[in-house]
């Protein structure tokens, strides 16, 4: 039974979806935030189901040497090494939907509180001084609402501000003309975002190229008097050039959910009277905390028993409907790469994946990737679907995929192609009615053979007597054959013998057959089925 440690606060729902599922499960919500316990259990388990709380180090994924899939309740993944997850082939997925409205709901409410300082007239009210002249607000009405990065959460904050009747700009390099038209903002550059807007809020994962999008220079460009809410990511925001710009007064307001460094106990920010601070709460509420705990047990849970894929952010998707379809055709593709790898004595330089007739019409990037997978096994043991195309592409190793309707007699027909500074090597196949891969050209040479768990691959000259030679020193070796498939470009030309036996042969029994007359090549091939 799959073990799985959920080691951030998730509502208890998710522990019942899980062992609903078969899954064993694990609830220890603090577990994530002590660093030397969790590397000492990871080892442990094959799922985990996190919040922003748990660091997914390099150290972390080094320790999880059984973790097939990290799901992330909520969106933000920058907790996670995904890079070292998926070459590791760790599955990392998040719940992209599950909390967009409530912390677009606190963005908004982080914007109100600002223009009308309610913490702040709150405490005042509260400590009976009855401060009536000192906290004047402003009007959001008409006002300009700049927002940056326009994706789930700042289209929900954008229609909630047309509510509100404000004018909105969004400044993101992904929102297309037409979209921006179409949720009614106005798409801007940056730099025209900062000059025109009241408010300033901030909605964009944090990435390299996001980090810092408010830097000093960029809140210096900002309208004297702008109020900035950020319940994105610290980071996005130069905290201590905000600090500065507080101070001077060219920012009149700031509202922060996030910070650099998390949990935040102390901030310089927090000492000025013009902010408003809560504690990573964008997501908290019930019903947000509801929809991922259950989405992400439902989704680790259906990868881990079944393979379903849904929402990972390093491999495609692989619905539940298609899952059984394409399976058959991820084993022979697997197969097909690992018979051209096996016979691939000099670096891959790239594979070409040639997908014939109703195979084309399927989800193939799941078939590439198993592919690979059995391309790169022979170099290295630990490679695995998710890892594959990473390392192909590390490797420098170019990857073409062509896809095109049925041309020979096969419904269903898959070709691969491995490319050496040498040569170009192919093997093809196709799935039979029993779903069971069958090897049906190799180097353009026609067979047909079904892949079994241990294989003999003998090239030899097509001349009488050969392979009579090769029975009888199988037989002198005490070596089993269960099938016996041939196949040759012409009479007297070049041939291939795919023996099937019935275990591995030692190098001694190997350079025997090697030796046999007109032999070309011989290997021992094993296929994990
Ligand atoms: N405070 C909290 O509790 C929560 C915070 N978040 C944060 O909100 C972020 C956004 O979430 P979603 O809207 O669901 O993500 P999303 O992926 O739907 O939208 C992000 C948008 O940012 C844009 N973007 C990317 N790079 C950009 C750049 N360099 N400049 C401008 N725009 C850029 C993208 O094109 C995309 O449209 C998450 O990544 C997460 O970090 C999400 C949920 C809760
Ligand atoms: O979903 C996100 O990106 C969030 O930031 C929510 O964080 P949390 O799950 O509340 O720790």
């Amino acid at each position: 039974m799959p073990k799985v440690l959920v080691s951030d606060k998730l509502s208890p729902t998710a522990v019942q979806v899980f062992k609903d599922n078969g899954v064993e499960v694990d609830y220890q919500p603090d577990l994530g935030k002590d660093k030397d316990k969790l590397l000492e259990v990871i080892g442990q388990y094959d799922g985990l189901a996190i919040r922003s709380a748990t660091k997914v180090t390099e150290k972390v994924i080094a320790a999880a040497t059984n973790l097939k899939v990290i799901g992330r309740a909520g969106i933000g993944v920058d907790n996670v090494d995904i890079p070292l997850a998926t070459k590791k082939g760790i599955i990392v997925m998040n719940t992209p939907f599950g909390n967009s409205i409530t912390t677009a709901e606190h963005a908004i409410s982080m914007m109100l509180s600002l223009a009308r300082q309610i913490p702040e007239a709150d405490a005042s009210t509260r400590a009976g001084k009855w401060e009536k002249n000192r906290f004047m607000g402003v009007e959001v009405t008409n006002k300009t609402l700049g927002i940056i990065g326009c994706g789930n959460i700042g289209t929900i904050v954008a229609d909630r501000a047309q509510g509100l009747k404000m004018r909105v700009l969004a400044f993101d390099p992904f929102l297309t003309a037409d979209r921006a038209v179409e949720i009614g903002v106005e798409k801007v550059e940056l730099d025209d975002l900062l000059a025109r807007a009241d408010f300033i809020t901030l909605h964009t994962p944090l990435t390299d190229q996001t980090r810092n999008v408010l830097s000093a220079e960029a809140i210096g460009k900002a309208k004297k008097g702008v109020r900035i809410i950020n319940c994105a990511r610290g980071g996005l925001v130069d905290e201590a050039a905000l600090a500065e710009a507080l101070k001077s007064g060219h920012v009149a307001g700031a509202a922060l959910d996030v910070f650099l460094e998390e949990p935040a106990t102390a901030n310089p920010l927090f000492d000025l009277p013009n902010v408003i601070c809560t504690p990573h709460l964008g997501a908290s509420t019930s019903e947000a905390q509801e929809n991922v705990a259950v989405q992400v047990a439902e989704q680790i849970s259906a990868y881990l028993m079944t393979g379903e894929i849904t929402n990972a952010l390093n491999f495609p998707s692989i619905s539940a409907e298609e899952a059984p379809r394409i399976t058959p055709f991820v084993k022979l593709a697997e197969a097909l790469g690992s018979f051209a790898g096996q016979l691939t004595e000099t670096s891959i330089t790239g594979v070409r994946i040639e997908f014939e007739g109703d195979v084309a019409d399927l989800n193939t990037r799941p078939m590439v990737a198993a592919a690979l997978t059995g391309a790169l096994k022979p170099l290295l043991a630990d490679v695995n679907m998710v890892s594959a195309p990473q390392i192909a592409k590390d490797r420098g190793m170019q990857v073409e995929t062509i896809t095109r309707e049925q041309q020979g007699a096969y419904d269903s027909y898959i070709r691969f192609t491995v490319i050496t500074e040498r040569q170009e090597r192919s093997v093809a196949g196709t799935l039979f009615a029993s779903g069971k891969p069958r090897i049906i050209q190799v180097k353009g040479i026609n067979m047909e053979a079904e892949v079994t768990p241990y294989m003999l691959y003998v090239t030899n000259l097509d001349k009488p007597g050969h392979i009579g030679r090769l029975g009888t020193l199988l037989g002198e070796l005490g070596i089993n054959i269960a099938n016996f498939n041939l196949g040759r470009t012409e009479q007297g030309g070049d041939a291939i013998a795919l023996v099937s036996i019935d275990g591995t042969l030692t190098d001694d029994q190997l350079s025997r057959i090697s030796a046999l007359e007109d032999v070309k090549q011989a290997k021992a091939l094993k296929f994990n089925l």
